[in-house]
């Protein structure tokens, strides 16, 4: 259904150019192709195109006014780069590591549920894009594909994304199930004990398709959405744990030896804490905005995380990037790698696995352009020096 609608849009000879072919294979690496999108936010406006409003809505929305959801965005444009000049950037490396895994950028695959609402290959085709990429995708928890699906799909380094359910066995089954099917960490949520109110979902009473690892290991309430509203809601309530604490960070570490990073922290006390508690990386994120609106926007509160890690771990950062110099302005805020949601799913949407991987391409093409402009041939030479931020203009003033 979705294709069709995209052809419409497109015309249909614009199907993809698979990337063995040669010839137009570069042009569309420089998004020189005719009507192929140029930047993330063409993406976008094509997924709102291609997808009924109820998922485009539950893709695009975040939490209650959404103030947190513009600030993502908006704090990286107030953010200003300071380039500097006459330095040989014939060559720029991108390439970085993490947890000692090889990356062709600092650029990761976040995980977002239901790939399914956007693509029928759901995160199959995800993970083929994160791959073609070499990147890391973090699968999410509340993937349309089972695990298994994804696992085979293609060679490729994956995390795996953890909710914790009441049911403590689903949730411990599916960690196992990923340590033998090689995913290489896991992703404990920790920002969301319980759902956000998103209102456009209530309103739209969202349908949320059962997660493919779910449907077999538990029975759920067949009804719901009987009382109107958002079902996706309904299901939060039904399954997620709302007393999840530290203590059972120990909990997952007693049943895994895969390292676990903390995604969801914007405060330097539990980026501390987050330490302690022996995790091998935070992930500074607010959920996209999706959770508690008038959290800081991440890149606002990428740099006090930073600070407060002092190097024991990688800090990543997701939330409002669209843009090859947002990916810039985070590595130059001690960030080791950014993770985009939104956009992904967007290209997925938009044009299944060739969508998701040309906006992966788009923002790696624009990070390098970044790089060269402002004087950086590898991602250790991008420095806090290379950014100012509002802090640091209030600062000048006083
Ligand atoms: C449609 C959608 C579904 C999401 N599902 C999950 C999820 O299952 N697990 C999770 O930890 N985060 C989830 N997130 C949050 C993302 O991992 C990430 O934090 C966020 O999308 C980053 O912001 P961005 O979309 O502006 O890049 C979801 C976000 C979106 C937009
Ligand atoms: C139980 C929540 C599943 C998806 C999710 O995390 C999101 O929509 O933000």
């Amino acid at each position: 259904m979705y294709f069709t609608r995209f052809s419409a849009i497109l015309g249909s000879s614009q199907s993809f150019t698979p990337s063995s072919s040669p010839g137009p294979k570069s042009l569309e690496a420089r998004g020189m192709e005719d009507n192929l999108p140029v930047n993330v936010r063409e993406y976008q406006e094509l997924a709102e195109k291609a997808l009924p409003k109820m998922y485009y809505d539950y893709i695009n929305g975040g939490a209650e006014d959404e103030h947190t959801l513009r600030e993502n965005i908006a704090a990286y444009g107030r953010i200003l780069l300071r380039p500097r000049v006459l330095i040989d950037v014939s060559k720029i490396n991108m390439s970085t590591s993490l947890l000692g895994y090889d990356m062709s950028s600092p650029i990761m695959v976040a995980p977002t549920g239901a790939h399914k609402l956007a693509n029928p290959e759901g995160e199959v085709a995800t993970a083929r894009a994160a791959a073609a990429c070499n990147t890391i995708m973090v699968l999410s928890f509340a993937s349309s594909c089972k695990i298994e699906e994804v696992a085979s799909s293609c060679n490729a380094i994956r995390f795996y994304q953890l909710y914790v359910y009441k049911r403590r066995d689903v949730s411990a089954t599916l960690v196992r199930r990923a340590e033998s099917l090689g995913f290489k960490a896991i992703v404990l949520t920790v920002d969301t004990p319980v759902l956000g109110r998103r209102e456009a979902d209530i309103r739209n009473k969202m349908i949320f398709p059962q997660p493919g690892n779910v449907v077999d290991l538990m029975s759920l309430d067949n009804d719901l959405g009987a009382e109107g509203g958002s079902k996706l809601e309904q299901f939060a309530r039904e399954t997620l744990d709302p007393s999840l604490s530290w203590k059972d960070v120990e909990w997952l570490k007693s049943i895994t030896s895969l390292p676990i990073l903390l995604k969801g922290i914007v405060t330097a006390e539990d980026a501390r804490k987050a330490v302690e508690a022996g995790a091998a990386g935070v992930i500074v994120s607010n959920h996209g905005a999706r959770q508690l609106d008038y959290a800081p926007a991440t890149i606002s509160a990428l740099e006090e995380v930073v600070k407060a890690v002092a190097g024991a771990v990688p800090v990543l950062v997701d939330g409002g990037v669209r843009r090859g110099t947002d990916v810039f302005k985070a590595l130059a805020l001690g960030a080791k790698a950014v993770m985009v949601g939104r956009p992904v799913f967007f290209g997925l949407a938009a044009r299944g696995e060739a969508g998701a991987r040309h906006v992966i391409e788009m923002l790696k093409n624009e990070l390098e352009l970044a790089m060269a402009l402002c004087g950086c041939r590898s991602v250790a030479e991008v420095t806090r020096a290379h950014v100012l931020t509002e802090g640091d203009r209030i600062r000048a003033l006083l």
